[in-house]
């Protein structure tokens, strides 16, 4: 392969900036990825997780930005105008012409490089640097597995080996091995409309593993199984995303699913990373509603003096302790129900802090009472219930109010509060519990 040195680009591992434009959604997106290294793309439908991985497996065509996998540029656009775009190829692989109803197996993904060949695609771009998706050694688990429908398990695996140039029985010998390794090798012989939804899944994933990728991108591996095979499919992937030695991305909605995969997160929203890094610092210290949401969080913006974040958003209840108060906890509680004349919302919290600020509480920190409580913590609000649901063992409280919050409380005390869409109450917090952080 003509090996273009990436200007900038690390040599081993993913090195990518990809800026792709589709229609009225733009995604602009810096990703590093270590060789051995496992990054989950998370974030919420339409952020644009899809776009990049086919960006990198060369299914979109980048607008800008560059892809360098182990030095070798794959995609680099020029400055000629009027650049190709890859639009056909891409549509053939979510596209509906080529899924067979039958079968719910999709059009597989080479049948697709292929066609994109057809297109005329992959060399369409003079002066650019673009390498088509079959030459790239991206190795491609797609949510619904896009296997061959019509070739055996053990024939989807061996198809990538024999494309690498290997004879019929190495292939073969090879495809029998990972069978094995993905505990299927008894399901050789069966083709994918005969295999469960794990069985495809693993089928899957060893296909993209026997060609030795560079790169492995995982897109919703496991959204397709249901709760317990997708605990037993969760373990056996991060078993052979460990193994895989080259650097691994993957796609998901479920926060859970990114933990136990990943070693490091990067947060997608409307095109952009907004956070990243490993588990523990982007759960402890949210820096969007979407990801607070996910990590069952109450986040707020704010600006912090001291033991105090005055909150954004025209918030306007005084709780706890006031401006003017002390911060060492000591003063008396004044929760006050305010109108919006009664200025914004003060949250007290244990650490001081200065400047724009992130304010954050578990619902598990928030305690509701029918009367404001005598010798209150220091952050107390009066609130009305907007919603209740069954939360694991526990209820969650919706609060409306000045403050919207969620509250965890135990089944009985919601039977004793009475707690119903409508009902009022006070709503507390420990200034202890209240995490701050820089924003
Ligand atoms: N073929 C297309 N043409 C134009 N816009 C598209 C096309 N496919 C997707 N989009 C838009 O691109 C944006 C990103 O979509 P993408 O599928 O990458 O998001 P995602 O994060 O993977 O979402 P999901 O979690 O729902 O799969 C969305 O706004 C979507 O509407």
């Amino acid at each position: 392969m003509n090996a273009a040195a990436d200007p900038g680009g690390q040599a081993a591992g993913l090195d990518a900036h990809l800026v792709v434009d589709r229609g009225g959604f733009r995604l602009d997106l810096r990703l590093h990825v270590a060789p051995g290294e496992t990054v989950a793309l998370l974030g919420p439908n339409g952020a644009g997780k899809t776009t990049a991985l086919r960006a990198l497996a060369g299914l979109e065509q980048l607008s800008d930005g560059h892809i360098a996998l182990n030095g070798e540029v794959l995609d680099r656009p020029g400055s000629q105008p009027g650049r190709m775009r890859a639009a056909r190829s891409g549509s053939q692989i979510d596209g509906p012409p080529n899924d067979n109803p039958d079968t719910g197996v999709r059009q597989p993904f080479s049948d697709a490089f292929e066609q994109g060949r057809a297109d005329g695609v992959a060399g369409g771009r003079r002066g650019d640097r673009w390498v088509p998706p079959e030459e790239r050694r991206i190795g491609v688990v797609f949510q619904d597995y896009l296997l061959f429908p019509h070739l055996t398990a053990a024939d989807n695996i061996a198809f990538g080996p024999r494309r690498r140039g290997l004879g019929r029985a190495e292939s073969r010998a090879i495809a029998a091995e990972w069978l094995e390794r993905v505990g299927l090798q008894e399901f050789g012989k069966r083709r994918p409309k005969q295999l469960s939804g794990g069985q495809a899944q693993r089928v899957a994933l060893a296909r993209a593993l026997a060609s030795e990728p560079a790169l492995l991108l995982l897109d919703e591996p496991l959204a397709a199984l249901d709760a317990r095979t997708r605990l037993d499919t969760r373990a056996e992937l991060h078993r052979h995303l460990t193994g895989h030695t080259g650097p691994a991305i993957v796609v998901t909605h479920d926060p859970v699913d990114a933990l136990m995969l990943a070693d490091r997160l990067v947060v997608v929203e409307d095109g952009r990373a907004v956070q990243e890094g490993d588990a523990e610092s982007v759960t402890a210290r949210p820096r969007t509603d979407y990801i607070a949401r996910l990590v069952g969080l109450n986040l707020y913006r704010g600006v912090a003096e001291g033991n105090q974040v005055v909150l954004d958003g025209g918030l306007s209840v005084a709780a706890a302790a006031g401006p003017g108060r002390g911060d060492d906890g000591s003063g008396p509680a004044t929760a006050v129900a305010a109108g919006p004349a009664e200025g914004p919302m003060v949250l007290v919290a244990a650490d001081p802090l200065s400047g724009p600020a992130f304010a954050a509480f578990p619902p598990s920190a928030v305690a509701l009472y029918p009367e404001r409580p005598e010798g209150s913590p220091r952050n107390t609000w009066r609130a009305t219930v907007s919603g209740v649901h069954r939360h694991g063992d526990n209820v969650r409280v919706q609060l409306d109010g000045p403050l919207k919050a969620a509250a965890d409380v135990t089944p009985a005390a919601a039977a004793q509060l009475r707690l119903e869409p409508g009902r009022g109450v006070w709503a507390t917090v420990k200034a202890s519990e209240i995490r701050t952080y820089p924003a």
